[in-house]
Order: C-alpha cells, then structure tokens, then sequence
C-alpha cells in the first residue's frame, strides 16, 4: 500500500511540469550529440553487473581496491571491444563512478606530456600510455610541501658524465605523498623536482620516471614506494590508491626531463624557452577546469536525491487527505532550491571555463599568452568556489533528507565522503583565492597604466561607475532584470576590491599587506567569482533556448541563484552601500515568489539531469520514488542481518544479560 503511494507521488509530480523536458535535457548535456553519448553510456554501465557499486562500504580495503582493478579492466575492456571513441570513453569511466588510478592516467599523466613535453617526448611516450601498455600518475605533492609548489625538495641532479639524472629525495618531507594511482598500480610517474646542473638550482621541472617493473611491476631498484593508508570515510575515495614515494639516487636518461618550457643541453646548460615558466603549472589549470564541471555533476547529484525524496517525504499537516510533502515546506525550499539553481549555474559556467580553457590554449600555440594570467585566475577561482558550495551542499542535502540521509543507502555519505577532498586538491581553496585576489589587486593598480583588463574583469573599466552607481531596483519585478542584477554584482565585486586595494596601499611592504587581509582578500576574490557565474548564467540565457518553457525556468532558476547568494551576503551588498536595506527585503519577496514558480516543475528539473538510478545509487533518490520497501531491502542485505542472533552473543552478550538477572535477583 505505502509503496505504491509513494510511487504516485512522483508520477504526479512529473504530470505538474510546465517545460518540456526532453529539450531541458539536452540543454544540461551541452548539446543531442553530448546527450545521447551520455544517455548511452550511462546505460551501458547499469547494465552491466561488473559495475554494480552497492557494496563498497562493506568491503574491506583490499576488496575494494582489488574491485575497482577489476571495474577499471573491464571498462578497458569494453572500451576496445566498442571501439569507443575518447569522448565515449570517458563518459563511461565517469558513469562507473569510481575513483580510479586510471583517472589520474587519463586526466594527469597524459595531461601534463602533451603539455609540457616536447614534440618527440609525445610521440615516444603517449602512444605507449594511449594504449595504457604503461600506467601513469602526477607526482607532484610532498610530505613537507602540497600548496607551496617551489618549496618542493626532490632533487633532479644533472650528470654530465653519463648524460643522467640522478632523482633523489633528501629528506624525510620530501618524500612523495598523496598521488593518486602511484600506491599500488603506476608504473610510471610525472615526477616534480627541483632541477640541479652545475651546484646551481634551476627551480621546478617534471621527469618521466619508471617506478615498477613492466614484467612483475616490482619496484625499480632505488625506489620505495606503497599506499598511504585508509582516508575519509568507507568506500569513498578508498578505492583509489594515493600513494608515497621515496627515491634512492635513480637514474634517468637526460631525455626523461619534460623539456617544453626548459631545456637541459648534453652539456648540462639550461636554456629557457620564450614559453612563461607558469605552463609548468599548465596540468593544473587543465585540471581544475575539468574539476568545475565536474561540480554540478556532484551538485546535481545530491539535489536530484534530495528533491526526490522531499516529494516523496510526508510529515505533518495535511493536504488533500495526505500530510504535507516536506517540499511544500518554505524552509525546505529556501534550502533545495537555490542548491537546484546552483547545479544549473554550475553547468553553464562549466562549460564556459571548458571554451575559455581551449581558447588559451589555441592562443599559446599561436604563442599568444596574454590570457595566461586571467584563464589561471578563473580556473583557480571557479575550481574554489564551486568545489567549496558542492561540499557544503552535500551535507546540505543529507539533512534535508532527515535521518534517512545519514543512511549509507541514501548515497549521500558516500557521495560526501569522495567529494570533499576536490575542496583540498589542485589547490586549497583558500590558497587559489588568494590567487584571485592577487590578479585582482594587480589589474586594479594597473588601471591607471593604460593597461586594459580583459575577460571577465573588463568591468572594471568602467570603475568610477560602479563606485557610485545606485541600484535600480523600484518595484519588486526590477528583481528579475538580468542587467540590474550583473550591475550589483559587478559594483559590488568593484567596491570590495577598491577597499581592499586602498587598505593594501598602506602596507610599505605588499607582502606583509598580503598577510594582513588575507582574510578580506579572500572575500574580494569570491565576489568577484560569484558575478562570473552569475553573469555567465545571464549570457547562456542571452542564447538561443528552445523547447516550450525551458527559458522560463532557467530564467527563474537564474535569479533565484543570483538573489539568494545577495541574501546570503547581504553584509557584503548593505556594507558597501550598493543596496538598500528596503531592496534587500523586496529581494526576498521576490525569492518567495521564484521558489513557487519552480516547486512544481521541481522533479523535472532534476529528471532532466537524466540520472540511472545506478549511477545516483542512492535509495532516497529513485526515479520510481518507491523509497520505503526499498529501504527495508537494503537493510535486510546488511551482513549483520546474515544471523537472526549476532555473531559474539554467546561470549559478550548472554553473559552481560545472565549478569542483570542475578544482580536484579539480588
Ligand atoms: C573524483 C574526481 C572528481 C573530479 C575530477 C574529474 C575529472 C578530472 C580529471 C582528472 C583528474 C583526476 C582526478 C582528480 C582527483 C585528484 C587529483 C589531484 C591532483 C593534485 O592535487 S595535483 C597537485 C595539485 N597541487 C596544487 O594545486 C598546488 C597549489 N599551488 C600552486 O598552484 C602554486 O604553488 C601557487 C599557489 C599558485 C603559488 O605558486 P608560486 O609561489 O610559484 O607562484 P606565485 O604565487 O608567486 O605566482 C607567480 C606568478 O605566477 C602566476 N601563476 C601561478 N599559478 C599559475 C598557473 N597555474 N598558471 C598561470 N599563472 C600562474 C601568479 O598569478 C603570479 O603571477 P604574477 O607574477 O602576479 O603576474
Ligand atoms: C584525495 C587527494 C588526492 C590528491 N592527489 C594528488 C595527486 O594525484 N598528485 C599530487 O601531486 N598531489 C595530490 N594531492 C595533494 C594535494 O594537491 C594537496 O594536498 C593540496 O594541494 C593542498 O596542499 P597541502 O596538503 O600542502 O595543504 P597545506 O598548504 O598544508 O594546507 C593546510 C592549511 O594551510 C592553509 N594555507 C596554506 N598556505 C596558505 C597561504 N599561503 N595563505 C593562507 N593559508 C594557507 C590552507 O588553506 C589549509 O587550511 C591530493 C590530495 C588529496 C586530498
């Protein structure tokens, strides 16, 4: 009986909506092509039983680790039986859902030899790795040093001799920790040491290092290496094997050093090419770019679980009969939908930074590299900001979902535990704001240089404006105006950098200015990223949007994201006098009214993120809403439900509980 009512809830649900979601779907995968690869493969891999994934919290660790091996096989495997193509490849790894060493092959190893090898370093090295005949990792972070990359200790010594270097690591710290996939399963690594000819340090470079033999994958002589042991959570991240690493004076040939942004000579002589010395952190940039879309893949996740349920979830009141779905809530929705919202902006932005990215990277080629610096400071930015309100979300999403959320069956711990991590790699969030702000301090002083800000800080040209400008906001339907809206971020991402400049100004050395506001800074750099998504959001809508009423709701999705970010930094908007306190509340009445026009469009707007319940794998989240008998299922697999009497009754239990009857006797 309760179940088929739950099943009702959503089939009803999906009748309200008032868009067509087939376009919305198309919309969220960039486009028909990139919508039936993924629709494919997703389905590809829930059909698949080799990819079944509802047992990992349960598995010990070398269980898991030995099954994702297996997953990561047979997705190889299924790879070349299809003949997949790259973009099918790796949508299907995504769908697997898995972290994997191969992650870091495909996404960091192969990343950085395109990027920093030379043109006869790529055609030795990537076919052999292309057809995974060698397995690679990115071994950059040490013990001592992860954030401060020029502080790293391993060394590279050039000798001239023998045309070698010598790697070798000469301290406890600057042992390798962290990588992914160097643990148990690289062969090969893209090792970062500081490069030494001649006594003299050259500063950071990477090598192509072998770390275990192709025959029995036994370490090399001279190499020490394993797995760093358990991290967060069960499953999780768990699956992949982040590993340490130390080296004995190993030798590789002088052609191992990636030689694109420097050269080393037969001679020992280092010779600098016109490249900036920033590509050698060009890995990065590429990776936090793929880290930003990856976020509303997570975001969406949890917000698709989280709606579901809340349709499906009763509690109080009463509405026709029923009690009320916690949907209807306020409080629910002033929590749900802006995290809705955020997912969609995510995307956008996402896809944006994916264009900026190939944009820079055409340019380099073209050895144009003036848009080094700003693709740096909105990949290090966007990666922050983004990662850092996913993780928030998740969480977010878990106590919507009440107690049943805290259930591993409701996919959120898990989704939880493996995301929160992105909060810290390629680059703590905080470090990369402060390298926002950095930029922003930078183009702000250079205004006065004839120096022209490009992209997305092209706003401040037009500073005096914004200094002073009031809002226009009269009436409360001034709210919806997407320029009203982009002119109140932009003025007030201009007046805290103004201030912050100005108090930097005082400090006779910057450095210690620097310091000082750091804390401010931080803020300056996320006003200054929430009005590049903001903004990105209006132009997607500036587009051609078709189906019946997809426009509409990404419209209102639009705004509810823009004026819930003003309430939730209303100090931000009131302290640098860009608003009034009476537009902040007719803001907020505008909030009430948006989350009415999408509550009943809701479980489209998640739909049309067109998840498997595979791949959502949460119980909470079902497609079919049929959560409660489907709990009762996955608690009857617990193995601790294996026995009806537990396992240790008879020597910890019966004896405790014989105890009370003689002690209550007495
Ligand atoms: C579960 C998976 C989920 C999602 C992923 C999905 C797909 C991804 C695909 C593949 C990846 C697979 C899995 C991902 C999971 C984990 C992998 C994790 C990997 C790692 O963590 S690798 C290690 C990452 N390490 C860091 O990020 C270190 C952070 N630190 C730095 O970047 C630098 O040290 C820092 C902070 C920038 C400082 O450097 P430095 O002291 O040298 O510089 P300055 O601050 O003095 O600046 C000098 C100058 O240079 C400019 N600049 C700095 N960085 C860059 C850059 N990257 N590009 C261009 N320019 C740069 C800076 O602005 C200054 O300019 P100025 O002189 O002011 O003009
Ligand atoms: C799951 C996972 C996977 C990883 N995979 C890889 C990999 O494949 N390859 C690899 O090379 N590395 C990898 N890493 C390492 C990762 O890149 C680093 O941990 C990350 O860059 C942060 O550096 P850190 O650990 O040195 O942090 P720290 O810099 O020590 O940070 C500690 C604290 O200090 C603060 N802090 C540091 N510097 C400043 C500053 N200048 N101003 C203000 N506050 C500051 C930070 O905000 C943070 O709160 C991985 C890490 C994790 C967790």
């Amino acid at each position: 009986m309760e179940a088929e009512a739950a099943v009702d809830y959503l089939v009803d649900e999906r009748s309200k909506a008032q868009f067509d979601i087939d376009a919305m779907k198309i919309i969220w995968a960039g486009g028909k092509h990139e919508f039936e690869v993924s629709d494919r493969m997703a389905r590809l891999v829930a059909s698949d039983p080799v990819f079944r994934k509802d047992n990992r919290a349960i598995l010990d660790r070398k269980e898991l680790f030995k099954n994702t091996l297996r997953k990561a096989a047979h997705a190889w495997k299924r790879i070349i039986e299809l003949r997949l193509s790259e973009q099918e490849a790796s949508k299907l790894r995504f769908f697997v859902d898995e972290p994997a060493y191969t992650d870091l092959h495909w996404g960091m190893f192969i990343p950085v030899i395109k990027g920093q090898g030379t043109e006869e370093q790529r055609k030795k090295w990537l076919p052999m790795a292309y057809r995974m005949q060698i397995i690679g990792c990115y071994a950059q972070t040490e013990l001592g040093h992860g954030s401060n990359v020029q502080g790293l200790e391993t060394t590279a010594t050039f000798d001239p001799e023998l045309d070698e270097f010598v790697i070798h690591s000469p301290t406890l710290t600057s042992s390798k920790w962290w990588p992914g996939g160097l643990g148990r399963a690289s062969t090969h690594a893209v090792v970062f040491a500081r490069l030494i000819t001649d006594g003299k340090d050259h500063g950071i470079n990477g090598f192509i290092v072998q770390l275990r033999s192709l025959d029995d994958h036994l370490p090399l002589p001279g190499i020490i290496i394993g797995d760093i042991g358990m991290k967060f959570g069960n499953g999780a991240y768990n699956t992949m094997d982040n590993g340490f690493l130390r080296f004995d004076h190993v030798r590789i040939p002088r052609d191992q050093m990636l030689m694109r942004v420097k050269q080393v000579t037969r001679e020992g002589k280092v010779v600098q090419s016109d490249v900036p010395w920033q590509l050698l952190y060009g890995t990065m940039v590429y990776v936090r770019q793929t880290i930003v879309a990856d976020a509303s893949c997570a975001l969406s996740r949890a917000v698709c679980i989280a709606t579901r349920y809340s349709a499906v979830r009763r509690q109080f009141g009463s509405q026709n009969g029923h009690e009320t779905q916690v949907i209807d809530y306020r409080t629910q929705q002033s929590r749900l939908f802006p995290l809705l919202a955020s997912a969609y902006a995510f995307r956008f932005v996402g896809e944006w930074l994916k264009w900026l990215y190939m944009d820079v990277t055409q340019r380099l080629q073209a050895r144009d590299f003036s848009t080094l610096p700003e693709a740096h400071a909105c990949t290090a930015g966007l990666k922050s900001l983004t990662t850092s309100v996913t993780a928030d979300a998740i969480e977010e999403c878990r106590k919507l979902c009440g107690g049943h959320g805290y259930l591993c069956s409701s996919g959120l711990p898990e989704l939880f535990a493996v995301y929160v991590p992105a909060c810290t790699y390629e680059g703590d969030n905080i470090v990369l704001l402060l390298q926002v702000a950095r930029f922003l301090m930078k183009t702000v002083s250079q205004l006065g240089s004839g120096e022209r800000p490009v992209g997305t800080t092209t706003y401040l040209l037009r500073l005096e404006h914004l200094l002073q400008c009031p809002c226009d906001v009269q009436g409360a339907e001034d709210w919806l105006k997407p320029d009203v809206v982009v002119q109140l971020f932009e003025a007030r991402s201009a007046r805290m950098t103004v201030a912050c400049a100005k108090s930097l100004s005082k400090f006779s050395k910057p450095e210690d200015g620097f310091m000082d506001l750091s804390a401010d800074l931080v803020s300056v750099a996320t006003a200054h990223c929430q009005l590049i998504v903001v903004s990105k959001f209006v132009e997607k809508l500036q587009q051609d949007i078709p189906g019946e009423g997809v426009k509409q709701q990404l419209e209102a999705l639009c705004s509810i994201y823009a004026l819930s970010l003003l309430k939730k930094h209303l100090g931000d908007f009131l302290s640098t006098s860009c608003i009034t306190s009476k537009q902040a509340s007719l803001a907020n009445d505008v909030l009430r009214s948006l989350y009415s026009q999408v509550r009943p469009n809701a479980i489209a707007l998640v739909d049309a993120f067109n998840y498997t319940d595979h791949f959502l794998g949460s119980v909470l989240g079902r497609y079919d809403g049929n959560v409660y008998p489907k709990l009762y299922e996955e608690a009857l697999k617990d193995p601790l439900n294996e026995s009806v009497v537990p396992d240790g009754y008879h020597e910890y239990l019966q004896p405790v509980l014989k105890q009370r009857l003689r002690t209550a006797r007495l």
